[in-house]
């Protein structure tokens, strides 16, 4: 794999491309946007090797292109890419986060000489662009491929040989069953969250201070919301007849719950809760991907410039090597919660015995 062509140098598409360079430093990224400034700030942060002028100035030559647009545009780039004369053999690959529209739009759009494979890396950010690109973005995160039936098997283990320093997970699913499945538990919950918050700014008339006591429960569950409006646009309409389904089944659920409030119905209410937190816990919080995952430590810190690097200068004095360190939520003047994630248990208790006698934080494990 010689040549790897990118299309749209935004958060996914640079985080690939970051993860491709760390894994196979000799393939040539050249990279494609509409948007000038992040074609240099690409270039400027080494994601990319060159730029190409133009779609099909990339396409051409390439031996994989991956295609890294909002899910509509892609449509427009597949139809486009079919008018090209690209190398015999070139495996496509997309993003998206929905895959029907667009496996069927390639199978209708290209050629039978180029191979397309459907691709969803399932892990991201609410951030956008290039900027807020990272090698390690995917790393035990799924990664979905949607290949057609009849697709050659070394067709996608040159794909997987190729994305391989993304350190996802792969798996293998219908165009179909992928549609139905992130309908629930991400494009939906997008939307649930986007709907919170219009709650919340319709009542700001009323309480004017109701965003500045947002604690921890709303940031959470909304955070989603600040994800990049053309992007879920998109999403929403391509999964339409999914997420229609979705809200059927979600009003029969809220009439539900409702109908245990009016009746004040503590025990319906309480083994609604019971059930729900028995559920979320025991998603693999831990296993992103089938790699075992980190190991958490949590720790109680004053909201103070410096107070990370703080703790980081005691772990390293110790050599105790963290994999992740995470502000979970800060309240303003009082206490921040730092999550620092360890490869092992070993490292995480050592971690905490250091934390433990060089600070009087408090440090706790879930
Ligand atoms: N953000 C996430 O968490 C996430 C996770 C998995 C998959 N995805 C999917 O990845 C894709 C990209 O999302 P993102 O988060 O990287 O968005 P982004 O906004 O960070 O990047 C998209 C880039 O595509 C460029 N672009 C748009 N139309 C183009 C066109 N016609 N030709 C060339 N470039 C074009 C934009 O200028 C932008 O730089 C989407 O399909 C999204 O559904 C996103
Ligand atoms: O982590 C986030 O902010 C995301 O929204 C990532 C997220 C999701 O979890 O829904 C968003 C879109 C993708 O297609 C896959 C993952």
């Amino acid at each position: 794999m010689e040549k790897v062509f990118i299309i749209g140098l935004g958060l996914i598409g640079g985080s690939i491309s970051r993860a491709i360079k760390k894994e196979h430093p000799s393939v040539q990224l050249v990279g494609y946007d509409i948007k000038n400034d992040q074609v240099q700030m690409a270039k400027k942060l080494g994601i990319i090797d060159q730029s190409a002028e133009s779609i099909k100035e990339g396409a051409e030559s390439a031996d994989v292109i991956i295609i890294s647009t909002p899910v509509e545009q892609t449509l427009n780039v597949l139809t486009f890419l079919g008018e090209l004369s690209l190398k015999e053999g070139v495996i496509i690959t997309d993003v998206g986060s929905t895959k029907k529209k667009i496996v069927d739009h390639a199978s209708f759009s290209l050629p039978k000489t180029v191979t397309f494979i459907g691709g969803h890396p399932m892990a991201g950010s609410h951030k956008s662009g290039v900027a807020a690109a990272k090698t390690h973005l995917f790393e035990n995160a799924f990664y979905i491929l949607t290949p057609g039936s009849n697709e050659r098997p070394e067709k996608i283990e040159q794909l997987k040989k190729l994305l391989k320093g993304t350190k996802a997970q792969f798996i293998v699913m219908t165009p179909e069953e992928h549609d139905s499945i992130t309908g629930v538990i991400s494009h939906f919950p997008h939307l649930i969250a986007a709907s919170l918050v219009h709650q919340a700014e319709k009542k700001e008339e009323m309480f004017p201070i109701i965003k500045r006591l947002a604690a921890g429960g709303f940031r959470d569950i909304t955070r989603i919301a600040s994800s990049n409006p053309v992007m879920w646009r998109d999403i929403i309409v391509h999964n339409h007849d999914v997420l229609i389904k979705l809200f059927d089944e979600w009003i029969q659920e809220m009439k539900q719950i409702k109908q245990f409030i009016e009746k004040l119905d503590k025990e319906q209410l309480y083994t609604y809760f019971e059930k729900a937190k028995t559920y979320r816990d025991g998603l693999p919080e831990r296993e992103k991907g089938a790699i075992p995952s980190f190991y958490d430590l949590y720790v109680d810190v004053p909201d103070y410039p410096g107070v990370i690097s703080e703790i980081t200068g005691y772990l390293a004095k110790e050599e105790i090597s963290i994999t992740n360190i995470r502000i979970l939520e800060t309240r303003e003047e009082i206490f921040g919660v730092l999550r620092i994630s360890f490869q092992s248990d070993e490292d995480r208790m050592k971690a905490k015995q250091c934390i433990d006698r060089y600070t009087n934080y408090e440090t706790y494990i879930l």
